[in-house]
């Protein structure tokens, strides 16, 4: 339906259909989108032999929004089968969309993983799922999931975040809001830039959770060489040890982040690129309806190499002992 004022990028049919080809062949020769060694490495040898049309496409996030839609894609409702009923039990459910997520993750960059969550894979399912309503988590339906940066609390966290929609029957939106569209005075930007609390693993970290070193204060703005980036999860952020200045500056940033927001209601076959250094991303509280047919999205996180984005100290951030997997670490 609407995708607001989100920049689009149109695939033409040549593109598109140059993509899906070159995952039905993968699919064909690995017989399911699981991660192995073989299969990442037919999908990196495809993603290199991608038309310059389709890179075009891919090229880097270029405007303030800090994030685009590419649309052109499709998905045949019927033929990827019911909504599973949780990631756990998604196995190959629209195992072609994985891999079409995986050559655009890799024509843009490095696609990572997370040993602790979604069984290591690369490519996440985000369902709603029975008992996890109200988590702060891709699982949860009726609540808000509140504006984040994805996976704030780790040094390796994607520059990139991906969602890819396979259905989304009642239109629910992902919300999204840039950094780059924020008003903030100068002495707000500089009280943030301290680093003055930890983020903490979130709810889809189990093991992180339980992880025994102390969190390090991490900073929530931060200058880098093309402007001002973020590092921002609320739900994870203990304010309440932050003094009042510190509270006051954050809850202004909170309350600009809203006003800039726009809300992303993707359709079937496209998929949301968002720069998880300017951008943070939500989605709206709906109600799930366990039935099959349940708003379904692909996920995929990447990272940039090279990308200088990001504060030196976060080098010796111990990332709760987890660690992000690269799809092509030497
Ligand atoms: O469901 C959505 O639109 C976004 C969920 C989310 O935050 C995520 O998948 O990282
Ligand atoms: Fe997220």
């Amino acid at each position: 339906m609407s995708t607001g004022t989100a920049p689009v990028r149109l695939l033409d049919a040549a593109s598109a259909a140059e993509l899906h080809q070159a995952a039905g062949q993968i699919l064909a020769a690995s017989g399911t989108s699981a991660t192995s060694p073989e299969l990442l490495g037919r999908v990196a040898e495809s993603a290199a032999a991608l038309s310059d049309a389709v890179r075009r496409h891919l090229r880097p996030v270029d405007t303030d929004d800090g994030l685009f839609v590419l649309r052109g894609l499709t998905v045949d409702d019927a033929g990827i089968g019911p909504t599973p009923g949780s990631w756990a039990t998604a196995g190959d459910a629209g195992a072609v969309h994985d891999i079409v997520m995986l050559l655009l993750a890799t024509a843009m960059g490095t696609p990572i993983a997370w040993e602790g969550q979604q069984n290591g894979q690369f490519v996440h399912n985000i369902v709603p799922a029975p008992g996890h309503e109200q988590e702060q988590t891709g699982a949860s339906s009726a609540v808000l999931l509140s504006p984040h940066t994805e996976d704030a609390f780790h040094p390796g966290r994607a520059h990139l975040l991906m969602l890819g929609c396979m259905r989304n029957h009642d239109d629910i939106a992902t919300t999204a809001a840039s950094i780059r569209k924020v008003r903030l005075d100068d002495a707000d930007i500089a009280v943030l830039s301290r680093a003055e609390l930890p983020i903490l693993p979130d709810d889809a970290y189990a093991e992180a959770q339980g992880f025994g070193g102390s969190p390090p204060d991490v900073p929530v703005l931060w200058h880098s060489e093309d402007g001002l980036t973020l590092r921002f999860d609320p739900a994870y952020t203990p304010l309440e040890k932050a003094g009042p200045g510190y509270r006051a500056a954050y809850e202004r940033l909170e309350a600009e982040l809203a006003r800039v927001s726009v809300a992303v209601s993707l359709e079937p076959g496209e998929v949301l690129v968002v720069d998880n250094d300017l951008v943070v991303h939500g989605r709206v509280p709906f109600k799930a309806r366990y039935d099959g047919t349940d708003r379904w999205l692909k996920r995929a996180s990447v990272r940039v190499p090279g990308r200088a984005t990001r504060p030196p100290a976060e080098a010796a951030e111990h990332g709760y002992g987890q660690a992000a997997l690269e799809a092509y670490a030497a």
